[in-house]
């Protein structure tokens, strides 16, 4: 099949971001360095780099990284001669201070991430970065807690605050085929800006769903290599530009590249394997927040319940991210037997 896309598709890689949370933040600068520069051999556009959890992530809440953000940025920024260089910020976990640390570390993109319920708390770090000139992108997360219609108006939000793109971000890998459509489409045709998706392997949709979001008008996707990302991980970038290829979509990066960096570089990092297990499964079956895997994970082995049992009940909460510490407490609740 040919899909006409009237243009390029622009190509997001997180195997340095998002992929931290497979790694607990560990990346050394050397393996950025190397990563990176492969991305760039192979003409991807955008490569983000932050703690898994976006700027000043580092903390015992989420998780402490081997190295500085700022150490991670400029490394990276060396490696990149053709693709620019993003962040993600949360705002509350991230300050405006952290845009300026990023921009003098030389970024050329900011990607403001909010729950999907909340743009409103972006406003000033999207407004922030576009005077600082950045290419402004809002990110709306746990896209599949809330309907298209509401989605669509959180989306009007961020981009009256001046975004250039919104992306709908399947955070939990939770979304079924024609809910990813039905959000994308409503969001290209609500809004002026641009529209990016980014998703998570959980229910083994990750290529899929991107596809049918591309196919809905999207105009950013986001991809890792290896899949290198919480929980099942993100879509796999070599396996999106070999589908996206065989499809004729305008997509400009080089295929091997792609493939000897996944193989060579990203997998023998992947201590704990990046794919779709039974807990990695249940993150999407149960709607929760990707990065809440190895968290869960650990949780299950101090209080002996089972982890399948703690992201259930998670979901039927619905905790979202930054509510890492529920994990413990519902952990507790279990093992007590109250839920
Ligand atoms: C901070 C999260 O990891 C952002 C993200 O990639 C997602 O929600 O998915
Ligand atoms: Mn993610």
């Amino acid at each position: 099949m040919t899909l006409s896309k009237p243009n390029k598709l622009i190509v997001n890689d997180v195997t340095l971001r998002d992929g931290m949370h497979a790694l607990s933040h560990q990346y050394t600068v050397e393996q950025m360095r190397q990563i990176a520069r492969k991305l760039d051999e192979a003409k991807v556009d955008i490569v983000e780099v932050s703690h898994g959890d976006g700027l000043n992530g580092n903390s015992f809440n989420y998780g402490f990284s081997a190295h500085t953000e700022r150490e991670y940025l400029e490394a990276v920024r060396e490696e990149l001669d053709h693709a620019k260089l993003a962040a993600l910020l949360l705002p509350g976990i991230g300050t405006v201070e952290d845009i300026d640390m990023a921009v003098d570390a030389g970024i050329d993109t900011i990607r403001i991430a909010t729950h999907c319920t909340e743009a409103d708390i972006s406003r000033q770090h999207i407004e922030y970065s576009r005077d600082k000139g950045l290419d402004t992108v809002g990110f709306l997360m746990m896209a599949h807690m809330i309907p298209t219609a509401e989605l669509v108006e959180q989306a009007k939000l961020m981009e009256s605050y001046g975004a250039h793109c919104v992306y709908v971000t399947d955070s939990a890998g939770a979304l079924l085929m024609d809910e990813t459509r039905e959000r994308v489409a409503a969001l290209k045709d609500a809004l002026d800006c641009e529209v990016g998706f980014h998703n998570h392997n959980n229910l083994s949709l990750g290529v899929a769903n991107t596809v049918i979001a591309i196919e809905a008008g999207a105009d950013r996707a986001d991809a890792s290599l290896a899949g290198m990302g919480a929980g099942a991980g993100n879509c796999p970038l070599e396996a999106l530009v070999a589908v996206l290829d065989r499809m004729g979509v305008d997509h400009g990066c080089d295929l091997y590249p792609l493939i000897d960096a996944a193989d060579k570089l990203v997998r023998p990092l992947q201590t704990r394997p990046v794919q779709t297990d039974g807990n990695a499964l249940m993150l999407g079956y149960a709607g929760v927040y990707s990065s809440f895997l190895l968290h869960t994970e650990k949780a299950e082995e101090l209080y002996g319940v089972d982890s399948r049992d703690i992201l259930v009940e998670l979901g039927k909460r619905k905790m979202i991210g930054g509510q890492e510490d529920m994990i413990v407490d519902v952990a507790l609740d279990l093992a007590e037997g109250d839920e």
